[in-house]
Protein backbone atom coordinates (compact mmCIF):
# COMPACT_ATOMS: atom_id res chain seq x y z
CA UNK A 1 0.00 0.00 0.00
CA UNK A 2 1.50 3.66 -1.00
CA UNK A 3 0.94 5.83 1.80
CA UNK A 4 1.89 9.54 1.11
CA UNK A 5 4.66 10.83 1.96
CA UNK A 6 3.25 13.82 4.11
CA UNK A 7 1.40 11.61 5.93
CA UNK A 8 4.64 9.42 6.72
CA UNK A 9 6.68 11.76 7.77
CA UNK A 10 3.68 13.34 9.98
CA UNK A 11 3.65 9.91 11.56
CA UNK A 12 7.15 9.66 12.60
CA UNK A 13 7.91 11.46 15.50
CA UNK A 14 5.20 9.51 17.24
CA UNK A 15 7.30 6.86 16.76
CA UNK A 16 10.13 5.52 18.37
CA UNK A 17 13.23 5.18 16.71
CA UNK A 18 13.51 1.68 13.85
CA UNK A 19 9.45 1.83 14.54
CA UNK A 20 8.59 2.59 11.18
CA UNK A 21 9.60 0.02 9.05
CA UNK A 22 7.62 -1.81 11.58
CA UNK A 23 4.62 0.22 10.81
CA UNK A 24 4.69 0.55 7.48
CA UNK A 25 4.77 -3.16 6.82
CA UNK A 26 1.94 -3.45 8.77
CA UNK A 27 -0.19 -2.31 5.97
CA UNK A 28 0.69 -4.79 3.68
CA UNK A 29 -0.59 -7.71 6.20
CA UNK A 30 -4.75 -7.75 6.58
CA UNK A 31 -6.55 -6.22 8.96
CA UNK A 32 -8.26 -8.74 11.68
CA UNK A 33 -12.13 -8.94 12.04
CA UNK A 34 -14.36 -8.56 15.13
CA UNK A 35 -17.78 -8.99 15.89
CA UNK A 36 -19.57 -8.60 19.49
CA UNK A 37 -21.49 -10.34 21.26
CA UNK A 38 -24.95 -9.04 22.44
CA UNK A 39 -24.73 -10.06 25.43
CA UNK A 40 -23.54 -12.81 27.78
CA UNK A 41 -25.91 -15.36 27.50
CA UNK A 42 -26.06 -15.35 23.65
CA UNK A 43 -22.13 -15.35 23.70
CA UNK A 44 -22.34 -18.53 26.12
CA UNK A 45 -24.41 -20.66 23.38
CA UNK A 46 -22.76 -19.30 20.17
CA UNK A 47 -19.45 -19.71 21.40
CA UNK A 48 -20.48 -23.33 22.70
CA UNK A 49 -22.82 -24.14 19.60
CA UNK A 50 -21.48 -21.82 16.81
CA UNK A 51 -17.99 -21.10 17.18
CA UNK A 52 -16.79 -22.86 13.76
CA UNK A 53 -19.89 -22.07 11.93
CA UNK A 54 -19.01 -17.84 12.20
CA UNK A 55 -15.32 -18.56 12.31
CA UNK A 56 -15.06 -17.48 15.97
CA UNK A 57 -11.20 -17.27 16.94
CA UNK A 58 -9.35 -15.83 20.00
CA UNK A 59 -11.51 -13.05 22.40
CA UNK A 60 -10.76 -9.64 21.75
CA UNK A 61 -9.18 -8.93 24.93
CA UNK A 62 -9.88 -5.13 25.80
CA UNK A 63 -13.49 -5.21 25.36
CA UNK A 64 -15.72 -8.26 26.81
CA UNK A 65 -17.94 -10.29 24.95
CA UNK A 66 -15.90 -9.26 21.58
CA UNK A 67 -14.26 -12.04 19.40
CA UNK A 68 -11.46 -12.35 16.05
CA UNK A 69 -13.42 -13.93 13.63
CA UNK A 70 -11.57 -15.70 10.22
CA UNK A 71 -13.41 -13.54 7.71
CA UNK A 72 -14.00 -16.73 5.14
CA UNK A 73 -16.78 -17.36 7.05
CA UNK A 74 -18.47 -14.32 6.65
CA UNK A 75 -20.76 -13.83 9.97
CA UNK A 76 -22.06 -11.00 8.64
CA UNK A 77 -24.05 -12.76 6.22
CA UNK A 78 -25.23 -15.55 9.04
CA UNK A 79 -28.96 -14.97 9.69
CA UNK A 80 -27.77 -14.41 13.35
CA UNK A 81 -26.10 -11.25 12.42
CA UNK A 82 -29.72 -9.98 11.16
CA UNK A 83 -31.06 -11.23 14.38
CA UNK A 84 -28.70 -8.73 16.33
CA UNK A 85 -27.00 -11.78 17.74
CA UNK A 86 -23.67 -10.16 17.08
CA UNK A 87 -22.22 -6.42 15.75
CA UNK A 88 -19.67 -6.73 13.12
CA UNK A 89 -16.63 -4.15 14.57
CA UNK A 90 -13.16 -3.32 14.14
CA UNK A 91 -11.58 -4.84 17.57
CA UNK A 92 -9.76 -1.19 18.15
CA UNK A 93 -13.44 0.38 17.24
CA UNK A 94 -14.54 -1.76 20.76
CA UNK A 95 -11.79 -0.20 22.74
CA UNK A 96 -13.33 3.98 23.73
CA UNK A 97 -17.25 2.12 24.98
CA UNK A 98 -14.78 -0.42 27.32
CA UNK A 99 -13.16 2.39 28.76
CA UNK A 100 -16.21 4.18 29.31
CA UNK A 101 -17.77 1.14 30.76
CA UNK A 102 -20.78 2.45 32.12
CA UNK A 103 -22.80 0.92 35.22
CA UNK A 104 -26.42 -0.31 34.75
CA UNK A 105 -29.24 2.48 35.64
CA UNK A 106 -26.98 5.13 34.38
CA UNK A 107 -27.91 8.12 31.65
CA UNK A 108 -24.99 7.88 28.99
CA UNK A 109 -24.13 9.87 25.86
CA UNK A 110 -22.80 8.52 22.82
CA UNK A 111 -22.81 11.96 20.85
CA UNK A 112 -20.94 11.23 17.47
CA UNK A 113 -23.07 7.36 17.17
CA UNK A 114 -24.02 6.78 13.67
CA UNK A 115 -23.32 4.10 12.59
CA UNK A 116 -24.03 2.41 16.28
CA UNK A 117 -20.72 0.15 16.50
CA UNK A 118 -19.77 1.70 19.93
CA UNK A 119 -23.66 2.66 21.05
CA UNK A 120 -24.98 -1.07 20.55
CA UNK A 121 -21.54 -1.77 22.79
CA UNK A 122 -22.41 0.65 25.86
CA UNK A 123 -25.97 -1.02 25.99
CA UNK A 124 -24.46 -3.85 26.46
CA UNK A 125 -22.63 -2.34 29.40
CA UNK A 126 -26.29 -1.04 30.37
CA UNK A 127 -28.29 -4.01 29.94
CA UNK A 128 -30.99 -1.82 28.88
CA UNK A 129 -31.10 -0.66 32.48
CA UNK A 130 -31.12 3.54 32.46
CA UNK A 131 -31.06 5.60 29.73
CA UNK A 132 -28.88 6.13 26.45
CA UNK A 133 -28.87 8.77 24.11
CA UNK A 134 -27.48 7.93 21.08
CA UNK A 135 -26.86 11.06 18.68
CA UNK A 136 -25.92 11.58 15.48
CA UNK A 137 -25.95 14.87 13.59
CA UNK A 138 -26.21 13.27 9.55
CA UNK A 139 -29.83 12.05 8.99
CA UNK A 140 -28.98 9.68 6.77
CA UNK A 141 -26.64 8.17 9.11
CA UNK A 142 -28.71 8.62 12.31
CA UNK A 143 -31.51 6.15 10.43
CA UNK A 144 -28.86 3.60 10.40
CA UNK A 145 -28.08 4.00 13.81
CA UNK A 146 -31.91 3.74 14.81
CA UNK A 147 -31.78 0.33 12.70
CA UNK A 148 -29.22 -1.37 14.51
CA UNK A 149 -30.04 -0.01 17.74
CA UNK A 150 -33.61 -1.96 17.02
CA UNK A 151 -31.86 -4.82 15.47
CA UNK A 152 -29.61 -5.71 18.54
CA UNK A 153 -33.04 -5.23 21.09
CA UNK A 154 -32.04 -1.92 22.46
CA UNK A 155 -34.85 -0.93 24.31
CA UNK A 156 -33.41 1.84 26.17
CA UNK A 157 -32.67 4.58 24.08
CA UNK A 158 -33.18 7.54 22.40
CA UNK A 159 -32.12 7.90 18.80
CA UNK A 160 -31.24 11.40 18.19
CA UNK A 161 -30.49 13.16 14.85
CA UNK A 162 -28.96 16.67 16.55
CA UNK A 163 -26.04 19.06 16.26
CA UNK A 164 -23.94 18.63 19.18
CA UNK A 165 -24.25 22.20 19.91
CA UNK A 166 -27.99 21.83 19.74
CA UNK A 167 -27.85 19.67 22.68
CA UNK A 168 -25.35 20.95 24.73
CA UNK A 169 -28.36 24.35 25.27
CA UNK A 170 -30.61 21.10 26.31
CA UNK A 171 -28.63 18.76 28.23
CA UNK A 172 -27.10 20.45 31.01
CA UNK A 173 -25.15 18.37 33.59
CA UNK A 174 -27.32 15.68 32.49
CA UNK A 175 -24.94 12.58 31.44
CA UNK A 176 -22.82 10.61 34.45
CA UNK A 177 -20.64 9.15 30.84
CA UNK A 178 -20.46 10.80 27.19
CA UNK A 179 -18.32 9.05 24.22
CA UNK A 180 -16.68 11.32 22.30
CA UNK A 181 -15.97 9.24 18.85
CA UNK A 182 -15.15 12.40 16.79
CA UNK A 183 -15.31 13.05 13.61
CA UNK A 184 -11.45 12.54 12.18
CA UNK A 185 -8.91 12.20 9.72
CA UNK A 186 -9.28 8.47 9.49
CA UNK A 187 -5.71 7.86 9.36
CA UNK A 188 -5.90 4.56 11.47
CA UNK A 189 -8.27 2.82 9.22
CA UNK A 190 -6.59 3.43 5.88
CA UNK A 191 -5.19 -0.39 5.90
CA UNK A 192 -8.88 -0.98 6.17
CA UNK A 193 -10.23 1.63 3.70
CA UNK A 194 -7.77 2.70 1.19
CA UNK A 195 -10.17 5.06 -0.31
CA UNK A 196 -9.45 7.36 2.97
CA UNK A 197 -5.63 7.99 1.77
CA UNK A 198 -6.78 9.69 -1.62
CA UNK A 199 -9.09 12.18 1.52
CA UNK A 200 -5.55 12.63 3.57
CA UNK A 201 -4.17 16.24 3.72
CA UNK A 202 -2.67 18.52 6.35
CA UNK A 203 -5.85 20.89 6.11
CA UNK A 204 -8.25 18.32 6.86
CA UNK A 205 -6.19 17.65 10.29
CA UNK A 206 -6.00 21.04 11.10
CA UNK A 207 -10.01 21.09 10.20
CA UNK A 208 -10.98 18.01 12.32
CA UNK A 209 -8.79 19.54 15.41
CA UNK A 210 -10.90 22.22 15.36
CA UNK A 211 -14.20 20.88 15.01
CA UNK A 212 -13.62 18.13 17.77
CA UNK A 213 -12.53 20.78 20.14
CA UNK A 214 -15.99 22.59 19.46
CA UNK A 215 -17.68 19.24 20.09
CA UNK A 216 -15.71 18.13 22.96
CA UNK A 217 -16.57 21.86 24.91
CA UNK A 218 -20.67 20.38 23.98
CA UNK A 219 -19.55 17.25 25.93
CA UNK A 220 -18.03 18.93 28.85
CA UNK A 221 -21.09 21.08 29.57
CA UNK A 222 -23.65 18.25 29.57
CA UNK A 223 -21.17 16.13 31.69
CA UNK A 224 -22.47 15.78 35.41
CA UNK A 225 -20.04 16.60 38.31
CA UNK A 226 -17.99 13.59 38.95
CA UNK A 227 -18.99 11.89 35.59
CA UNK A 228 -16.49 10.37 33.10
CA UNK A 229 -15.74 10.77 29.27
CA UNK A 230 -14.25 9.33 26.54
CA UNK A 231 -12.69 11.35 23.69
CA UNK A 232 -11.57 8.72 20.85
CA UNK A 233 -10.81 8.89 16.92
CA UNK A 234 -9.33 6.43 14.64
CA UNK A 235 -6.34 8.70 13.38
CA UNK A 236 -2.80 9.27 14.99
CA UNK A 237 -2.60 12.41 14.09
CA UNK A 238 -1.10 14.25 17.61
CA UNK A 239 -3.26 17.65 16.75
CA UNK A 240 -6.08 15.28 16.97
CA UNK A 241 -5.41 13.34 19.96
CA UNK A 242 -2.97 14.53 22.48
CA UNK A 243 -3.45 18.05 21.34
CA UNK A 244 -7.01 17.94 21.64
CA UNK A 245 -7.33 16.80 24.94
CA UNK A 246 -4.41 19.06 25.95
CA UNK A 247 -6.08 22.28 24.66
CA UNK A 248 -9.74 20.85 26.30
CA UNK A 249 -8.13 20.41 29.42
CA UNK A 250 -6.66 24.31 29.96
CA UNK A 251 -10.05 25.11 28.56
CA UNK A 252 -11.58 23.14 31.35
CA UNK A 253 -9.73 23.00 34.40
CA UNK A 254 -12.55 20.99 36.57
CA UNK A 255 -11.34 18.36 34.21
CA UNK A 256 -8.92 15.96 34.70
CA UNK A 257 -7.61 12.88 32.52
CA UNK A 258 -7.50 9.88 34.18
CA UNK A 259 -5.95 7.42 30.91
CA UNK A 260 -5.34 7.80 27.39
CA UNK A 261 -4.31 5.19 24.80
CA UNK A 262 -2.71 4.50 21.77
CA UNK A 263 -3.74 1.58 19.41
CA UNK A 264 -0.68 0.71 16.73
CA UNK A 265 -1.61 -1.88 14.14
CA UNK A 266 1.82 -2.65 14.24
CA UNK A 267 1.95 -3.16 18.03
CA UNK A 268 -2.43 -4.64 18.68
CA UNK A 269 -4.26 -6.67 16.39
CA UNK A 270 -6.53 -4.02 15.49
CA UNK A 271 -6.54 -0.34 13.52
CA UNK A 272 -4.88 2.66 14.86
CA UNK A 273 -7.25 4.41 17.49
CA UNK A 274 -6.78 6.68 20.20
CA UNK A 275 -8.75 7.09 23.16
CA UNK A 276 -8.54 9.12 26.73
CA UNK A 277 -10.65 8.71 29.80
CA UNK A 278 -11.59 12.37 31.51
CA UNK A 279 -13.61 13.19 34.39
CA UNK A 280 -15.38 16.24 35.77
CA UNK A 281 -14.68 16.89 39.09
CA UNK A 282 -16.74 16.42 42.16
CA UNK A 283 -18.83 13.88 43.25
CA UNK A 284 -21.10 11.89 40.78
CA UNK A 285 -24.87 12.69 42.08
CA UNK A 286 -26.76 8.96 43.20
CA UNK A 287 -29.28 7.28 40.35
CA UNK A 288 -31.97 8.51 41.92
CA UNK A 289 -32.63 11.92 40.91
CA UNK A 290 -35.32 12.72 39.65
CA UNK A 291 -34.65 13.95 35.53
CA UNK A 292 -36.55 17.20 33.93
CA UNK A 293 -40.36 16.95 33.67
CA UNK A 294 -40.74 14.29 30.93
CA UNK A 295 -43.13 14.09 28.14
CA UNK A 296 -44.75 11.26 28.73
CA UNK A 297 -48.44 10.39 28.12
CA UNK A 298 -50.11 8.35 29.87
CA UNK A 299 -51.84 4.87 28.18
CA UNK A 300 -55.36 5.71 28.94
CA UNK A 301 -55.34 9.81 28.65
CA UNK A 302 -53.16 10.97 25.84
CA UNK A 303 -52.51 8.05 23.96
CA UNK A 304 -54.59 8.45 20.42
CA UNK A 305 -55.62 11.92 20.93
CA UNK A 306 -54.48 13.02 17.07
CA UNK A 307 -56.86 10.40 16.19
CA UNK A 308 -59.68 11.38 17.82
CA UNK A 309 -61.29 13.46 14.99
CA UNK A 310 -60.60 10.95 12.64
CA UNK A 311 -63.80 9.08 11.60
CA UNK A 312 -64.12 5.56 13.08
CA UNK A 313 -60.77 5.69 14.56
CA UNK A 314 -60.74 4.23 18.64
CA UNK A 315 -60.54 7.41 20.95
CA UNK A 316 -57.92 7.70 23.52
CA UNK A 317 -59.20 4.99 25.78
CA UNK A 318 -60.48 2.35 23.05
CA UNK A 319 -56.89 2.49 22.02
CA UNK A 320 -55.89 1.71 25.62
CA UNK A 321 -58.12 -1.16 25.76
CA UNK A 322 -56.88 -2.53 22.37
CA UNK A 323 -53.32 -2.60 23.52
CA UNK A 324 -54.31 -4.11 26.42
CA UNK A 325 -56.43 -6.55 24.46
CA UNK A 326 -53.00 -7.79 22.32
CA UNK A 327 -50.73 -7.58 25.51
CA UNK A 328 -52.92 -10.86 26.67
CA UNK A 329 -53.66 -12.30 23.56
CA UNK A 330 -49.82 -12.21 22.68
CA UNK A 331 -47.76 -12.64 25.71
CA UNK A 332 -47.45 -14.87 28.82
CA UNK A 333 -49.37 -13.84 31.58
CA UNK A 334 -45.63 -12.97 33.13
CA UNK A 335 -44.79 -10.84 30.19
CA UNK A 336 -48.13 -9.28 30.21
CA UNK A 337 -48.10 -8.48 33.56
CA UNK A 338 -44.10 -6.83 33.76
CA UNK A 339 -44.94 -5.01 30.65
CA UNK A 340 -47.93 -3.30 32.19
CA UNK A 341 -45.69 -2.38 35.16
CA UNK A 342 -43.02 -0.58 32.84
CA UNK A 343 -45.53 0.90 31.10
CA UNK A 344 -46.53 2.34 34.85
CA UNK A 345 -43.00 3.10 35.34
CA UNK A 346 -41.84 4.97 32.41
CA UNK A 347 -44.92 5.90 30.32
CA UNK A 348 -46.14 5.36 26.65
CA UNK A 349 -44.68 7.78 24.00
CA UNK A 350 -47.16 8.39 21.22
CA UNK A 351 -46.07 9.88 17.84
CA UNK A 352 -48.66 10.54 15.24
CA UNK A 353 -50.23 6.75 15.44
CA UNK A 354 -46.69 4.84 16.44
CA UNK A 355 -46.63 4.02 20.19
CA UNK A 356 -43.32 4.14 22.35
CA UNK A 357 -42.19 2.09 25.40
CA UNK A 358 -40.63 5.42 26.66
CA UNK A 359 -36.57 4.60 27.76
CA UNK A 360 -36.15 5.06 31.85
CA UNK A 361 -35.82 8.22 33.00
CA UNK A 362 -36.54 9.97 29.81
CA UNK A 363 -35.50 13.93 28.98
CA UNK A 364 -38.14 16.13 28.14
CA UNK A 365 -38.21 15.70 24.37
CA UNK A 366 -39.55 18.89 23.03
CA UNK A 367 -37.67 20.57 20.66
CA UNK A 368 -35.35 17.46 19.74
CA UNK A 369 -35.41 15.48 16.79
CA UNK A 370 -36.22 11.96 17.70
CA UNK A 371 -36.09 8.94 15.43
CA UNK A 372 -36.58 6.43 18.02
CA UNK A 373 -37.80 7.03 22.07
CA UNK A 374 -37.48 3.43 23.78
CA UNK A 375 -38.82 0.60 22.39
CA UNK A 376 -41.03 0.74 19.23
CA UNK A 377 -44.14 -1.25 20.17
CA UNK A 378 -46.18 -0.43 16.90
CA UNK A 379 -49.30 1.28 15.62
CA UNK A 380 -52.91 1.30 15.12
CA UNK A 381 -54.44 0.40 12.29
CA UNK A 382 -58.37 1.25 12.55
CA UNK A 383 -59.23 -0.69 16.10
CA UNK A 384 -56.51 -3.31 15.23
CA UNK A 385 -52.79 -2.93 16.97
CA UNK A 386 -49.92 -3.88 14.60
CA UNK A 387 -46.24 -4.69 16.29
CA UNK A 388 -43.42 -3.34 15.16
CA UNK A 389 -40.11 -5.36 13.78
CA UNK A 390 -38.20 -3.61 16.90
CA UNK A 391 -40.26 -4.94 19.66
CA UNK A 392 -39.74 -8.66 18.09
CA UNK A 393 -36.09 -8.21 18.29
CA UNK A 394 -36.44 -7.33 21.93
CA UNK A 395 -38.06 -10.40 23.03
CA UNK A 396 -37.32 -13.84 23.97
CA UNK A 397 -39.44 -16.93 22.87
CA UNK A 398 -40.55 -17.88 26.31
CA UNK A 399 -42.68 -14.59 26.19
CA UNK A 400 -45.19 -15.05 23.50
CA UNK A 401 -47.25 -17.30 23.18
CA UNK A 402 -46.80 -18.35 20.19
CA UNK A 403 -43.33 -19.26 18.13
CA UNK A 404 -42.23 -21.01 15.17
CA UNK A 405 -39.38 -22.22 15.15
CA UNK A 406 -37.49 -22.54 11.37
CA UNK A 407 -34.85 -24.70 10.13
CA UNK A 408 -31.88 -23.11 8.51
CA UNK A 409 -33.08 -23.06 4.75
CA UNK A 410 -36.30 -21.54 6.18
CA UNK A 411 -34.66 -18.66 8.44
CA UNK A 412 -32.93 -17.89 5.22
CA UNK A 413 -36.41 -17.72 3.46
CA UNK A 414 -38.02 -15.49 6.00
CA UNK A 415 -34.70 -13.01 5.34
CA UNK A 416 -35.91 -13.05 2.26
CA UNK A 417 -39.51 -12.23 2.78
CA UNK A 418 -41.36 -15.30 2.51
CA UNK A 419 -43.78 -17.73 4.10
CA UNK A 420 -43.66 -20.43 5.70
CA UNK A 421 -46.11 -23.20 4.08
CA UNK A 422 -47.60 -26.05 4.80
CA UNK A 423 -48.75 -25.91 8.61
CA UNK A 424 -51.60 -27.28 10.20
CA UNK A 425 -52.20 -25.29 12.90
CA UNK A 426 -55.40 -25.17 15.28
CA UNK A 427 -57.21 -21.98 15.76
CA UNK A 428 -55.47 -20.99 18.55
CA UNK A 429 -52.64 -21.33 17.70
CA UNK A 430 -53.21 -18.62 14.56
CA UNK A 431 -52.21 -15.16 14.80
CA UNK A 432 -49.04 -13.07 15.25
CA UNK A 433 -46.05 -15.03 16.12
CA UNK A 434 -42.30 -15.00 16.64
CA UNK A 435 -40.57 -16.66 14.09
CA UNK A 436 -37.25 -18.11 15.71
CA UNK A 437 -34.28 -19.31 14.20
CA UNK A 438 -32.41 -21.11 17.27
CA UNK A 439 -34.52 -19.94 19.42
CA UNK A 440 -34.13 -16.43 18.85
CA UNK A 441 -36.43 -14.14 17.57
CA UNK A 442 -35.95 -13.33 13.53
CA UNK A 443 -39.36 -11.18 13.88
CA UNK A 444 -43.49 -11.18 13.49
CA UNK A 445 -44.87 -13.60 10.90
CA UNK A 446 -48.78 -14.11 11.26
CA UNK A 447 -50.20 -17.68 11.84
CA UNK A 448 -53.18 -18.88 9.41
CA UNK A 449 -54.14 -22.13 9.74
CA UNK A 450 -51.78 -23.11 6.53
CA UNK A 451 -49.34 -20.90 6.82
CA UNK A 452 -47.29 -18.05 8.19
CA UNK A 453 -47.04 -14.71 6.78
CA UNK A 454 -44.08 -12.84 6.55
CA UNK A 455 -43.94 -9.22 8.50
CA UNK A 456 -40.42 -9.09 8.17
CA UNK A 457 -40.11 -5.09 7.33
CA UNK A 458 -39.72 -4.69 3.48
CA UNK A 459 -36.90 -2.38 4.16
CA UNK A 460 -35.07 -5.09 5.47
CA UNK A 461 -35.35 -7.76 3.10
CA UNK A 462 -32.21 -9.48 2.05
C1 LIG B 1 -16.16 8.35 13.95
S1 LIG B 1 -17.79 8.52 13.45
C2 LIG B 1 -18.68 7.69 14.70
C3 LIG B 1 -18.61 6.18 14.67
C4 LIG B 1 -19.51 5.56 15.72
N1 LIG B 1 -19.20 6.07 17.05
C5 LIG B 1 -19.46 4.04 15.76
O1 LIG B 1 -18.78 3.47 16.60
O2 LIG B 1 -20.15 3.40 14.95
C6 LIG B 1 -18.16 10.19 13.82
C7 LIG B 1 -19.60 10.59 13.56
O3 LIG B 1 -19.82 11.90 14.09
C8 LIG B 1 -20.77 12.57 13.29
N2 LIG B 1 -20.66 14.02 13.61
C9 LIG B 1 -19.88 14.95 13.04
N3 LIG B 1 -20.06 16.14 13.63
C10 LIG B 1 -20.98 15.98 14.61
C11 LIG B 1 -21.60 16.84 15.57
N4 LIG B 1 -21.30 18.13 15.64
N5 LIG B 1 -22.52 16.33 16.42
C12 LIG B 1 -22.83 15.01 16.35
N6 LIG B 1 -22.28 14.14 15.47
C13 LIG B 1 -21.37 14.63 14.61
C14 LIG B 1 -20.37 12.15 11.88
O4 LIG B 1 -21.43 12.30 10.96
C15 LIG B 1 -19.99 10.67 12.09
O5 LIG B 1 -21.09 9.82 11.85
Amino acid sequence: MTLPNEFIEHVRPLLDEGEMDAFLQSYDRPEYHGLRFRNEAVREKLVSNFADEIGLEDPVPWAPLSYYYNNEKRPGLHPFHEMGLYYIQEPSAMGPAALLSPNPGERVLDLCAAPGGKTTELAAFLKNEGLLVANEIHPARAKILASNVERMGITNALVLNEDSDHLAAIFSDFFHRILVDAPCSGEGMFRKNPDAIGEWSMENVQLCAKRQSMILDNAASMLMRGGTMVYSTCTFAKEENEDTVNAFLSRHPDFSLLKQVRFWPHKDKGEGHFMALLQKEGELSGLDFATRAPVIHSLKADAGAKNKKKKGSANAMQYGLIFSAFLQDNFTPEYADAFEKRIEANGILTFGEQWYLAPPQCPNLSGLKVLRAGLALGGFKKDRFEPEHAWAMALQKDQVLRAIELNETEAYAYLRGEAKMGLALEKKDCGYCLATYCSYPLGWGKATANQMKNHYPKGLRR
